[in-house]
């Protein structure tokens, strides 16, 4: 792909006191993108969100979004254009759905002080928006029909797409989504699956970090892999779950097995392209 990457960090590294949590790693995010980041635990991937989107100054390197660099601010960034979900659920518990993507919605709402104080006509239209925005996006996510809701009462996978709209609702350019299956079943998995091709054909990059490896294989269009806060292995699914050296290093296994996990995870990608023919997939699901 051609033209400036949508987000870029150069040579990021991070070191907490005595620590290199991350050592010079490199992103380049294109539009139409999505980007799995894998790793074993500490390898550095939430530390490497953190960096993206303001909440961490990195100690070295930079992050740029569309060639431009972004502040060391987390509101600043999400203005900009990168909204992100936690890898623990970070709701309003006592919001319902709607009023949790409202108030994602109000970071890009340009409503002055007096306006807000005197609720003028000005503020009611905008709030109306902002409404109206937020169940559309509800709606897109699956959630239309529970936006009355308090957050706390949701199912967990609900909750964790109930994030994802709040973060859409910023009207972001990248979506950074930390751990987005966390404890679903294979349902709900492949549900965010497709949710995820959905937002993609919104014109939002996304950049996904994820456990569940075979669910990384089957989404993504270029895996970064994590070690020790370095990047070890970087290219097209087929090419990242076949170096031996990320199924020695983020599986853990001996040399001896790896082939037969390469065969193990060829072959269960053949059955699932398998199933989605069989279900006439979407254009997502053919990538
Ligand atoms: N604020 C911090 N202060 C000190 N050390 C930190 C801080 N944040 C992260 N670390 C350390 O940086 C390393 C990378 O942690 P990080 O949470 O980024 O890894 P991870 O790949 O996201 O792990 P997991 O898959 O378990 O979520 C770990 O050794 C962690 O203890």
């Amino acid at each position: 792909m051609t033209g400036t990457p949508v987000l870029a960090a150069r040579d990021v590294s991070m070191v907490f006191g005595g620590l290199t949590a991350l050592s010079e790693v490199n992103l380049t995010l294109d539009e139409g993108q999505i980007l799995g980041l894998i790793g074993p635990n500490g390898a550095g991937k939430t530390t490497f969100f953190n960096c993206l989107t303001g909440l961490y100054t990195p100690t070295r390197g930079t992050v740029t979004l569309r060639g431009t660099r972004l502040p060391s601010d987390p509101a600043a960034v999400t203005v900009a254009g990168v909204a992100r979900t936690f890898q623990n659920i970070r709701l309003f518990p006592s919001m319902t759905a709607l009023e949790n993507v409202v108030v994602g919605r109000h970071s890009r709402m340009k409503q002055g002080p007096l306006a807000s104080l005197f609720h003028g006509p000005a503020y009611r239209r905008g709030e109306q928006a902002a409404r109206d925005r937020s169940l559309e996006l509800l709606e897109f996510v699956g959630l239309g029909r529970v936006h009355d809701e308090l957050s706390r009462n949701l199912p967990y996978g609900d909750q964790r797409r109930l994030e994802i709209a709040r973060a859409l609702a910023t009207d972001p350019s990248v979506l950074l989504l930390d751990e987005p299956t966390a404890g679903m079943n294979p349902q709900e998995t492949e549900a965010t699956r497709q949710l995820i091709f959905a937002i993609r054909e919104t014109g939002v990059a996304v950049v996904v970090i994820e456990h569940d490896t075979k669910f990384i294989f089957s989404l993504c269009d270029h895996v970064s892999v994590l070690v020790q806060g370095k990047l070890l292995v970087e290219g097209t699914p087929d090419v990242v779950r076949g170096d031996p050296r990320v199924i020695e290093a983020y599986l853990g296994k001996p040399p001896d097995e790896v082939e037969a996990e390469v065969r193990h995870y060829a072959d269960e990608t053949a059955d699932h392209t398998q199933v989605i023919e069989l279900d006439g997939g979407s254009e997502g699901d053919k990538r």
